[in-house]
C-alpha cells in the first residue's frame, strides 16, 4: 500500500504543474521550466534555500523566453514561506564529446553546442552571456519595447527581492550577464582567469540603462563605475574581487560549497531586520527606474532601432561568430 502511495505521488509530482515540472528527489525537491532548473535544499518545514541553474543553451543569454521563466519560478519562491534564501549558478558544466556545430547554421538550434546525441548542450564555463544580442537585432520596436520590459522586470524583481539571493559565478559575466550577479546580496566567483565579469556595453557601440548604472555604482562605487563602464572593462576574478564586483573568489570546485556555507550565516540574521535594511539601502534606486518605466521602455526601443546602433551590434555579432577559439 505504502509502496502504491509512494508510485502515486511519484507519478503526480512528475504530471507537471501550470508553470512546469515538479519532482522529487532524494528528499529535494525540484521544478523546471525548460531554461531554469530550480532545486530546492533543506528539510520540510525547516528553512530551505533554492538553487536556481541556467541552462539556455549555448550561452545563457537572457531571451524573452528565458526572462519570463526566470521572472515565473522567482515569483514561485518568493510565496513559498520556506524559500529564505536563493542561489543564481549555471547549469554549465563541463561536458565531454562536444561538438560546435558550423557558424553559418543560424537557428537557435543550431547555433548551440551539441553532443553526438545531437542534444543540445551548455557551452562550459558560462554563467551568462547577458542580454541575447538577437532580441536587440533586426527586430521591430514593438518587440524591442516587450523585451526591455522583460528585461527591467526582472531586475527590479531580483533587486528587491526580499529573499536573500547569493549569485555562484561559475563562469564568464559579461554586461546582463553581471546584471544577474550584482543585484545579489552577496558574489562568490570562481578562481578561474578565463572567466570574466563586468558591464561592457560601450565595446558593443551601447549604453548600459541608468538604472544599470546605479546598481553598478551601488556596488563597486562612482568613480571605479564612472572607469569601467566608459572602458566597458571585463574584470577577471581577482580584479573583479579587488574592485568589488565580487565578493569572494574560490576555486572552481568550491563555488557550490562556499556559496552554501555564507548562505548559511546571512539566514541566521533575522529576515525581518535585514530585509528591511536591504529596503532602505535599495528602495531609492529601484524607485528610480519605477517612476520612469515607460519613459525608459520608449528610449531603448528609439535608441535600439537607430541604424547606427543596428550597425554596431551587426558588426558585434559578426566578430563573435568569426573569432577563434
Ligand atoms: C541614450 C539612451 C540609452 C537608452 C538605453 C539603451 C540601452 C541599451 C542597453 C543594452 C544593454 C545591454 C546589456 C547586454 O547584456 S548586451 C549583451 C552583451 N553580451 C556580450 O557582449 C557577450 C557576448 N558573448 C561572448 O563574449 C561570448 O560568447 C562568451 C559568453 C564569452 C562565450 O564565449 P564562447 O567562445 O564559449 O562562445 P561563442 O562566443 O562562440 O558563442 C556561442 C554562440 O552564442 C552566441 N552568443 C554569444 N553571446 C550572445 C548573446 N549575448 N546573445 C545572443 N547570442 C550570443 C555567439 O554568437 C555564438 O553563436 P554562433 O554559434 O552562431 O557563432
Amino acid at each position: 500500500m505504502a509502496m502504491a502511495l509512494r508510485a502515486a505521488s511519484r507519478v503526480l509530482l512528475r504530471a507537471g504543474s501550470r508553470l512546469g515540472r515538479r519532482e522529487a528527489v532524494d528528499g529535494a525537491r525540484r521544478f523546471a521550466n525548460k531554461r531554469v532548473l530550480v532545486e530546492t535544499e533543506g528539510a520540510a518545514g525547516a528553512t530551505r534555500i533554492a538553487v536556481m541553474k541556467f541552462r539556455n543553451p549555448p550561452v545563457n543569454s537572457l531571451s524573452l523566453d528565458f526572462l519570463t521563466e526566470f521572472v515565473i519560478s522567482l515569483e514561485k519562491l518568493e510565496n513559498d514561506k520556506s524559500i529564505r534564501g536563493v542561489i543564481l549558478t549555471s547549469d554549465s558544466l563541463k561536458r565531454g564529446n562536444q561538438t560546435k556545430v558550423a557558424a553559418t547554421e543560424k537557428t537557435e538550434e543550431k547555433r548551440a553546442t551539441r553532443d553526438h546525441g545531437g542534444r543540445l548542450q551548455e557551452r562550459p564555463g558560462i554563467f551568462s552571456a547577458g542580454l541575447d544580442l538577437l532580441e536587440m537585432y533586426g527586430r521591430n520596436p514593438a518587440h524591442y519595447a516587450e523585451y526591455w520590459k522583460a528585461v527591467q522586470e526582472l531586475w527590479l524583481r531580483l533587486y528587491l527581492s526580499s529573499l536573500t539571493l547569493m549569485s555562484a559565478i561559475n563562469g564568464a559575466s559579461p554586461a546582463g550577464g553581471c546584471l544577474l550577479a550584482i543585484t545579489c546580496d552577496y558574489r562568490i566567483m570562481a578562481d578561474n582567469p578565463k572567466y570574466t565579469i563586468g558591464l561592457n556595453e560601450s565595446l558593443l557601440g551601447i549604453v548600459a540603462p541608468f538604472w544599470l548604472k546605479d546598481n553598478y555604482v551601488n556596488t563597486i562605487g562612482h568613480r571605479a563605475a564612472e572607469r569601467a563602464l566608459q572602458l566597458g572593462t571585463l574584470f577577471p576574478p581577482a580584479e573583479a574581487l579587488k574592485v568589488g564586483v565580487v565578493d569572494e573568489v574560490v576555486p572552481e570546485d568550491q563555488v557550490h560549497s562556499k556559496t552554501l556555507s555564507v548562505m548559511a550565516k546571512w539566514l541566521a540574521i533575522p529576515d525581518h531586520s535585514r530585509q528591511l535594511t536591504k529596503t532602505m539601502m535599495r528602495k531609492a534606486t529601484a524607485d528610480n527606474l519605477i517612476k520612469q518605466r515607460e519613459a525608459d521602455i520608449q528610449n531603448f526601443a528609439s535608441f535600439i532601432s537607430r541604424d547606427s546602433i543596428q550597425k554596431s551590434l551587426h558588426m558585434y555579432l559578426e566578430k563573435l561568430k568569426h573569432k577563434k577559439g
